[in-house]
């Protein structure tokens, strides 16, 4: 079999970063450039013009994309100079076949995507019938953040079509080794390379896993610890971008400076600082459960302080949250156990064993069920909504490796401003 080919995704807004990114990545060993189907939204065709003209010795992919008008959007990136261009699979036959007649006229390939095709399998044999060139086992962006797998799509289709499969969706270093055992002829990765900060790095490491094969077996990890995982590496601030800015609790800071808390929640709602509730929830948490405390919101009295952080660390507890004021501060801070609250004072309540465990409550503006994911840290507290936890935690981290190459752009001696592209991309009104 030929070595099989890198192509990297260029998902990018920005043309001059997607050269400069591009030029990273061939240095790496990318053999195929892909014009990323965001960028060609944001500078059209220009940009796959530009790309063929940098790049000579490249093959460049337009990853189109296309639903509709098939020759014509071929001949459109043909005639820019791409050499391959991708259409929907789940594209009209209709679509199909004009797309193929374009394609021999101008002497390109075409790539069909599989996102979203319910029958891959027969859908791709009947692709490779209408003439299609490729079929590409792609797990789009938004779909990989909910959990599903490129592999496991590729590994459906190995040995049931008649032409080349290329894979895309969420690949890297280890991946694109599995990715050549089950039979690809093309590894597409696009985040885990132009996201990086050291673009030729990235791209290097993947040539190796593609040319030197390695598979290890891979350990299995369930939901949750995937979750925590993910939760741990990244910032408060990181998963309230990944929730469209919401989440954050409001008011309420770390008690303890450097500390973090990531963990599922129990909810404790106590009235005027009676702390039976809080320090009863320590023995109803899980080790890794973090202690969501609404105290009415008030910062005279205080259901929190030294003995119940003793106990609470003991028992693995990630962390406290309070709508409202601890006291012992400096024992606490001696233990750097992750204690986050609105204020401090010496004087603690009663326990007379008001309130609930485990009910819905809203703490620092936030709604928090049981159950729901609390990341904390020295920016403040964000609740993620249990459902929706896995594919945050997901989200969170390509904003984290979004960030990597923006902050990398900046050390370099280039603006916020001008890296982000600002002033193109306000808002019209
Ligand atoms: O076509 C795409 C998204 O629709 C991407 O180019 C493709 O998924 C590769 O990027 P990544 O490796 O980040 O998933």
């Amino acid at each position: 079999m030929a070595t099989p080919t890198l192509q990297v995704a260029l998902d990018l807004l920005e043309l001059d970063r997607a050269v400069e990114i591009a030029d990273e990545a061939v240095r790496g060993g990318a053999d195929w450039i892909e014009v990323g189907t965001p960028l060609i939204k944001s500078e059209g065709m220009q940009a796959v013009r530009t790309l063929r003209e940098r790049f000579p010795g490249h093959e460049i992919v337009a990853d189109m994309k296309i639903a509709d008008t098939g020759a014509v959007e071929v001949e459109m990136a043909a005639k820019s100079g791409a050499g391959v261009v991708c259409i929907l699979a789940d594209a009209d036959d209709a679509v199909i076949v004009e797309a193929v007649r374009s394609a021999r006229k101008y002497g390109v390939r075409l790539m069909a995507d599989l996102i979203n095709v319910a029958d891959p399998v027969s859908r791709s044999r009947e692709l490779a019938a209408l003439g299609v060139d490729y079929i590409n086992a792609h797990v789009g962006i938004d779909q990989q953040m909910i959990g599903r797998s490129s592999l496991d799509l590729l590994r459906r289709l190995a040995g049931e079509v008649g032409v080349p499969i290329a894979v895309a969706g969420g690949l890297d270093a280890e991946t694109a080794s599995e990715a050549v055992a089950a039979g690809a002829s093309v590894v597409i990765v696009g985040g885990n390379i132009v996201k990086a900060a050291d673009v030729t790095g990235a791209a290097r490491r993947v040539r190796e896993a593609i040319d030197r094969p390695e598979i290890r077996p891979r350990e299995e990890e369930s939901r949750d610890a995937a979750i925590r995982r993910l939760f741990e590496a990244v910032s408060a601030p990181n998963v309230t971008d990944a929730m469209h800015r919401k989440g954050s609790m409001a008011g309420v800071v770390s008690i303890c400076g450097r500390v973090k808390a990531v963990g599922p929640a129990v909810t404790v709602r106590t009235l005027a600082g009676d702390w039976a509730k809080p320090v009863e929830a320590i023995d109803v948490a899980a080790p890794g459960d973090v202690l969501v405390v609404r105290n009415e919101g008030r910062t005279d009295v205080a259901p929190w302080g030294e003995l119940a952080t003793h106990s609470a660390k003991n028992r693995g507890v990630a962390g406290i949250v309070i709508d409202g004021a601890v006291r012992d501060v400096d024992d606490i801070r001696e233990m750097k156990f992750p204690v986050f609250a609105t204020a401090t004072v010496p004087n603690a309540g009663d326990p007379k064993g008001l309130g609930e465990i485990n009910t819905e409550i809203v703490c620092c503006g936030q709604e928090v069920r049981p159950g729901d994911w609390i990341v904390a840290d020295e920016s403040g507290v964000v609740v993620v909504p249990r459902e929706r936890a896995y594919e945050v935690a997901r989200r969170a981290m390509e904003v984290r490796k979004n960030e990597e190459r923006i902050r990398e752009e900046i050390r370099r001696g280039r603006t916020l401003s001008e890296v982000s592209e600002l002033l193109k991309w306000e808002k019209r009104h």
